[in-house]
């Protein structure tokens, strides 16, 4: 199975391309074997056995969580790192002002360096994956090479990979078609020197996230966290991707799908865009409050939307399985998270282990009286510090999840009939909002905002414009990406695209309390939602969009009084006159970039607020 690194000829793969780079790799980062996976069972346990044997991995307990492990990682490796994420396109003007830019050749030379020997006393890994399905019209294929064997166990949970998926490249290849796929480079950055132990978590204190967008390339240096290793999701399915997608006229897009299906049997799909932590994979899993109702999951993070033959925009998630914040996931906030975790198979990286190895995290019901933080410290209820990084995350398989629908394997995907923005606001932004047409919804989207979150590295709760929750996803000039959001709405029938919403789930009171019960309870959201997109609901105008009237939402059983709901609906003119000096000096960011339409919405809106 393993080979020398010299012997790369005996790659099991007729894929000349392949074999050169993977033969490339290995010369540059001297690796002491190279393993093409497989993505069997036999491989998944070989890979967890010698994790647990370098202590990266502790094994829970199996009649508790059954084939699953506990991870801590390095306390300085814990969330993407933004600042050190890099657009490298041929031209700066490319990257635009939201990334960060450096010529690709001196990126590359840079790295070069890094790579040089970076693998010594390690593995190579050679995982053949696929985003979305492999029978898709167009497979996206890609190739992940890493050193990290948890990279390599995390990535056989979220993407379809091992020796099926070579095989079908190969099949395509031998029926004469080009073959496309994403070579992805990722370097925990730790070489072992002959005789040197191992540590629990390598990675290195120098760290490069970069894509290569015009050569659909991506190169990964210093970090194990998944957001920068696990090289399918973010990296490819949005940086790259959404380039793709910008130039073959579809969508890239951070989003949930879920299917909402009525009393009365009437099925809706709808695709949510939240910044990271803010409530996606809750979203996507709902427990519905209000009778009747029913969600069943499609995915909780990513969506590659194209216009279909009927002139839908349809969805597909690209991913295999869930990559969960775990803290505050519990069986009130997300019972079906819980059942699918539980099933095993799942990974848990920075939670606490419990004495009777299984693991924990704050929100979670039943703390245990003594448990190991993610630090590795001795953890008590008692304990001033918290048990579990508030980025820790869970990683499962997506196939366990009780409420995935049956269409989540269809690879034409899902027509969607409602779009949702939201973001993590305090005050200003209403519970929900409707755009009133197309190009006023990609305004919402523009301008959305949204308080920081552990997600990424850096200050927490600061308010910063997160356009389609996409700031660190765009692969290219976000003012390029407003534009191409105006053209698929120009570009096609108004009547058969989704409506567009705007939504917080996170306003607060006077005493800091959140507004609005969130979680199940948004059913009664969507709920608004599906019945405006179906005329029946009654809304108010107002300077900044359609917003319920406290009648038309479905307030029974729930335990507010209708001042809380008045607040949690309420437009204050005044607090979004606040806003618009923000948005001008975000919008003056592109400069000639920026679609003129989304400053005719600007100036509509100041209109209205002034009126
Ligand atoms: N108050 C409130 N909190 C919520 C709600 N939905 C989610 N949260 C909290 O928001 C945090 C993140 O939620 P997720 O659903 O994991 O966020 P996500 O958008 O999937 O995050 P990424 O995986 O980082 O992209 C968790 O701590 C949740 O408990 C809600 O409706 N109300
Ligand atoms: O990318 C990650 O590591 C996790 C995630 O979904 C996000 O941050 O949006
Ligand atoms: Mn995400």
């Amino acid at each position: 199975m393993t080979a020398d690194a010299t012997t790369a000829p005996t790659a099991p793969t007729t894929l000349t391309e392949l074999r050169s780079w993977v033969e490339e790799v290995a010369a540059l980062a001297k690796p002491r074997d190279i393993h093409w996976c497989t993505g069997s069972d036999e491989e998944w346990s070989e890979l967890t056995d010698a994790l647990v044997a370098t202590g990266t991995f502790v094994k829970l307990d199996e009649a508790k969580k059954p084939n699953s492990f506990y991870a801590a990682s390095d306390p300085t490796d814990v969330a993407r790192v933004e600042d050190r994420t890099y657009i490298c396109s041929v031209d700066e003007k490319d990257c635009g002002p939201t990334n960060n830019w450096m010529a690709p050749a001196e990126m590359k030379a840079i790295m070069r360096k890094l790579y040089d020997g970076c693998m010594a006393g390690r593995t190579m890994y050679v995982i053949p994956f696929v985003m979305g399905h492999l029978e898709a019209e167009k497979p996206m294929f890609g190739v992940e090479i890493t050193d990290s064997a948890y990279v390599t166990a995390s990535m056989r949970v979220m993407a379809r990979m091992g020796t099926h998926v070579l095989r079908r490249m190969e099949e395509l290849k031998d029926a004469g078609e080009e073959v496309a796929w994403v070579p992805a480079l990722h370097s925990v950055g730790m070489p072992l020197v002959e005789g040197q132990a191992d540590v629990k978590w390598p990675c290195n204190d120098t760290k490069y996230i970069v894509q290569f967008p015009e050569e659909r390339m991506i190169w990964s240096y210093g970090s194990g966290y998944g957001g920068n290793a696990l090289l399918g999701k973010k990296c490819y399915a949005l940086r790259i991707a959404s380039v793709m997608a910008r130039d073959e006229g579809w969508l890239a897009e951070h989003m949930l799908i879920l299917k909402l299906t009525s009393p009365q049997g009437v099925t809706k799909y709808v695709a949510a865009a939240f910044p990271s932590a803010c409530g996606k994979t809750n979203l996507a899993m709902l427990a519905p409050t209000i009778p009747g109702w029913k969600v069943e999951s499609i995915g909780d993070d990513i969506a590659w939307m194209r216009i279909g033959e009927d002139g839908r925009l349809w969805a597909v998630n690209p991913e295999y399985g869930f990559f969960g914040v775990a803290p505050g996931t519990n069986e009130h906030t997300n019972p079906n998270a819980m059942k699918t975790i539980n099933i095993g198979n799942s990974v848990f990286t920075n939670v606490a282990l419990t004495e009777d190895g299984d693991v924990w995290w704050e929100g979670l019901e039943n703390p245990p009286a003594h448990a190991t933080s993610w630090k590795g410290e001795p953890w008590t209820p008692e304990s001033e510090e918290l048990s579990s990084h508030p980025n820790s995350r869970y990683c499962t398989p997506i196939k366990q999840c009780p409420i995935l629908a049956d269409e989540y394997d269809d690879p034409r995907g899902v027509p969607i009939d409602a779009i949702l923005f939201g973001g993590r606001r305090k005050t200003t932004i209403p519970l929900v909002t409707e755009a009133r047409d197309w190009v006023h919804g990609t305004f919402m989207g523009a301008t959305l905002s949204s308080e920081t979150t552990a997600a990424a590295t850096g200050a927490v709760g600061v308010v910063r414009r997160d356009p389609m929750a996409m700031l660190p996803f765009i692969g290219y000039n976000a003012g390029d990406y407003f534009n191409h959001w105006i053209t698929v709405g120009k570009d096609n029938d108004a009547a058969k695209l989704p409506k567009i919403f705007y939504v917080n789930w996170f306003r607060r009171d006077d005493e800091g309390g959140f507004l609005w019960p969130g979680f199940g309870e948004n059913s009664r959201v969507l709920k608004w939602v599906i019945e405006r997109i179906d005329g029946q609901a009654e809304a108010v105008e107002t300077p900044i969009g359609h917003v319920p009237t406290p009648e038309s939402l479905d307030i029974e059983g729930l335990d507010l009084t209708p001042e809380q709901v008045a607040q949690a609906l309420a437009v204050d003119v005044e607090e979004w006159k606040a806003e618009i000096p923000g948005i001008t000096e975000w919008f003056e960011k592109f400069g000639e970039q920026l679609p003129t339409v989304l400053w005719t919405e600007l100036d509509g809106l100041k209109a209205r607020l002034d009126a």
